[in-house]
């Protein structure tokens, strides 16, 4: 439990987080179920058909789920499972799925974070490593961002002699409208310490495209 303030949200503590209790307060719900109300309007749906009747109740609790990165804290996460370990060598933790949303139209990016650091005498809990990346992917974004988001939590909570962190991800805003590629994947990366020097990016960069098994 990160603090009193946060529920949480499955009884499956490797699935999910916390949400913040405040986060699904029933008049931010009402507020925000108006305001869909109006926009299935003017979209041109009829809000008081039955199948959309619960509607844009579901989509504010689907909204503020999606967004509910705002509200936590990713260092704190990090800062509660740190612990001293002599292990020097590259740590990574791969294939985490990402789900986001593009900042300019409010439409998901998915797709896989490859995440790496090597520890200078303290390592974290390994799961708190895929809770960073919902933190940060739970918010409106752009994919540079993420990116860059997830390797400075890492490098300010853990003080290890660097971090690595690959992200590559569909985005439909590109699929679904706009420019239309349905097979574009972006890949974006950030590095710091170790990782600027080519030797170490490369284990890093050969151990993710490394198929297991
Ligand atoms: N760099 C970056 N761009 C993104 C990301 N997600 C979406 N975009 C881009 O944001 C840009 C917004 O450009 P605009 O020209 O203002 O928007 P638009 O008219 O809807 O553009 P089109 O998507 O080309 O139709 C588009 O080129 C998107 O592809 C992201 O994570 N990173
Ligand atoms: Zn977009």
């Amino acid at each position: 439990m990160i603090n009193e303030n946060f529920i949480k949200d499955t009884d499956d503590d490797d699935v999910e987080g916390y949400i913040k209790i405040d986060r699904y307060n029933p008049e931010l719900i009402s507020s925000l179920s108006t305001h869909y109300h109006e926009i299935l309007k003017e979209l041109g749906e009829n809000p008081e058909r039955e199948g959309l009747l619960k509607t844009p109740e579901r989509i504010a609790k689907a909204m503020l789920y999606l967004t509910q990165g705002y509200d936590l804290d990713a260092k704190a996460i990090m800062a509660s499972a740190v612990f001293k370990e002599d292990y020097s060598q590259m740590v990574i933790v791969k294939d985490i799925e990402v789900y986001s949303m593009c900042e300019h139209h409010m439409l998901p990016f998915f797709g896989k974070a490859h995440v790496a650091y090597i520890p200078n005498g303290h390592v974290v809990g390994l799961s708190k490593i895929p809770r960073i990346v919902d933190v940060f992917a739970r918010r409106l974004q752009v994919q540079e961002r993420l990116t860059n988001d997830i390797r400075d939590c890492i490098q300010d909570a853990l003080d290890p002699l660097g971090v690595g962190v690959v992200i590559e991800c569909r985005h439909l805003c590109m699929s679904m409208r706009g420019v239309q590629k349905q097979n574009s994947v972006t890949t974006t990366s950030a590095f710091t310490g170790e990782f600027l020097k080519e030797k170490t990016r490369t284990e890093f960069l050969n151990l993710i495209s490394a198929k297991l098994g």
